[in-house]
């Protein structure tokens, strides 16, 4: 590192000298150096093409899992046709007689028909009778009362009078209004949020069918790494097996061991093939140093390089294997956001697949300032955003945690650099909310009522 260069851009940038003789070889053309994108898009194909065991849930405890089938509507919703006011229910046209004793409550049996000229008591949530015209809103209508001494005229007939014009089917949430029984409401895939959850219970769920999450384990090699206290001697402190476990939780996996391993070529085989893990994420040991075990470990193994090498800044010794047709391995490399940007680019679009999770929309911010570039390859580069930019963050070297631990996600910055109002793809960080409105939910042309149609109460602009 130079002397300016405190935030590591040198090494970031530094160019890859040829690949260490012998290994090449062993490895059919085209597998290594991958470029960013199609390493990803490999990544992702191999996690969809895993087939994903899935399990029923209780509703309670489905929260936070995928759903492995589209949720279709188990009922009509409303299941029928409701009133959205307190007020009265009334059929055809005013003043309305008021029918003594009658008052529908939500959850109540069904009333028979409404007669014409006819006005009941009704309370919002309750079922409409049939051969209603409309609900009049308790404070747009006007009760008269009927005979002398009644205290209230609901209770003892009379008549009834709308204080405003009664537009038929006002305030009636028509059966079916939301979906119809067999909609597809969300699709296979979705994460169930507390919303997912509050849809469901409404279609008429128990239980939910949801993928298993992936089983994750966790190799952490190398000798020089201690597990407490402060570096001494030449020993640096794991800070990839703290982060890690949280990390791959937070992506969805189930992570069943974090193992430290010591630079130990045997150990590290038996743990590999004897692991029943559907991941196993390696970490160091992906070059070609004397104890850089993982490559030659694989080859014992008989595994299937899909991706070795990728075209990334920092990060670029990063592999992932095929150990078996179900069973995969992400080599991250040591140095600790090498490693993250390895679990950024394979590990997290694998585990989406193996999950049954959709990809996020991807999205593009505009950059506030420059970045310096690698002439060939992508970098990825810690960033928070601010105003509506992303900004790039100091400390953003190979064996630097400083930027990351204050990123809010990475920018990808493409070959050749980016100059400031570049826009560029931005990874959140798992725990970063979204700083830009999901476009799932923005409304489509075809959800927004055409501009020339008149909206009435029971269609079109709703607010019941
Ligand atoms: N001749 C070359 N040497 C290296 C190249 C290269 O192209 N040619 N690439 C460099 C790059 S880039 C990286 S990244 C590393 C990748 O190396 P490994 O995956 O084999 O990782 P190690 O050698 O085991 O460790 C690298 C570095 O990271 C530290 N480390 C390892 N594990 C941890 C941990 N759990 N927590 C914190 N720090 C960790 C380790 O002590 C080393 O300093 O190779 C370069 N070499
Ligand atoms: O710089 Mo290495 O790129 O740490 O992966």
């Amino acid at each position: 590192m130079t002397e300016q260069d405190v935030d590591g851009v040198d090494e970031a940038l530094a160019l890859v000298g040829p690949p260490p003789a012998g290994r090449a070889a062993s490895h059919p053309p085209g597998h290594r150096d991958t470029p960013w994108e199609r390493a990803r898009a490999t990544a992702a194909r191999a996690g969809r093409a895993t087939a994903a065991r899935t399990r029923r849930v209780a509703l309670g405890q489905a929260v936070g899992q995928v759903l492995a089938a589209p949720l279709t509507a188990l009922t009509d919703l409303p299941p029928f046709d409701t009133s959205a006011m307190d007020g009265w229910a009334v059929a055809g046209p005013g003043p309305w007689e008021i029918r003594a004793g009658d008052s529908v409550l939500a959850g109540h049996a069904e009333l028979p028909a409404l007669p014409d000229g006819v006005a009941v008591r009704i309370a919002t949530g309750a079922r409409v009778p049939a051969e209603t015209t409309a609900v009049i809103r308790s404070e747009h209508a006007r009760a008269e009362p009927g005979r002398a001494g009644r205290p209230c005229a609901d209770q003892g007939g009379g008549h009834l009078h709308a204080r405003r014009e009664v537009v038929p089917g006002q305030d009636i949430r028509p059966r079916g209004q939301e979906c119809r029984t067999g909609d597809e409401l969300v699709p296979a895939g979705t994460a169930v949020t507390p919303a997912v959850l509050g849809l469901a219970a409404a279609a008429g769920y128990d239980e939910l069918t949801v993928v298993e999450p992936p089983r994750v384990e966790v190799l952490v090699l190398g000798d020089e790494l201690l597990t407490s206290g402060v570096p001494h001697d030449g020993l640096i402190r794991d800070a990839l097996g703290p982060m890690l476990g949280p990390w791959l939780r937070a992506l969805g996996a189930e992570v069943t061991a974090v193992r430290r391993m010591g630079d130990d070529a045997e150990a590290l085989r038996r743990a590999v093939t004897g692991s029943g893990a559907d991941l196993v994420v390696t970490t160091g040991g992906t070059a070609a140093g004397p104890v850089d075990h993982v490559h030659p470990v694989l080859r014992a193994a008989g595994a299937d390089l899909l991706v070795d090498g990728v075209r990334v800044r920092p990060g670029h010794p990063m592999l992932l294997a095929r150990l078996t047709a179900s069973r995969h391995l992400v080599g991250l490399p040591g140095n600790p956001l090498a490693a993250v940007s390895g679990l950024l680019t394979l590990a997290e679009p694998l585990l989406r697949g193996l999950a049954g999770r959709r990809a996020p929309e991807p999205y593009r911010a505009p950059l506030r300032d420059a970045v310096q570039g690698h002439p060939d390859d992508t970098r990825l580069v810690p960033v928070v955003h601010r105003a509506g930019r992303v900004v790039p963050l100091h400390f953003a070297g190979p064996a630097m945690l400083r930027g990351l631990a204050a990123a809010d996600g990475l920018a990808v910055v493409p070959p050749g650099g980016a100059r400031p109002g570049d826009e560029v793809e931005v990874l959140d960080l798992p725990w970063t909310a979204f700083a830009a409105a999901p476009p799932a939910l923005a409304p489509r042309p075809s959800d927004t009522p055409a501009s020339t149609a008149r909206p009435t109460p029971a269609q079109g602009r709703c607010f019941t």
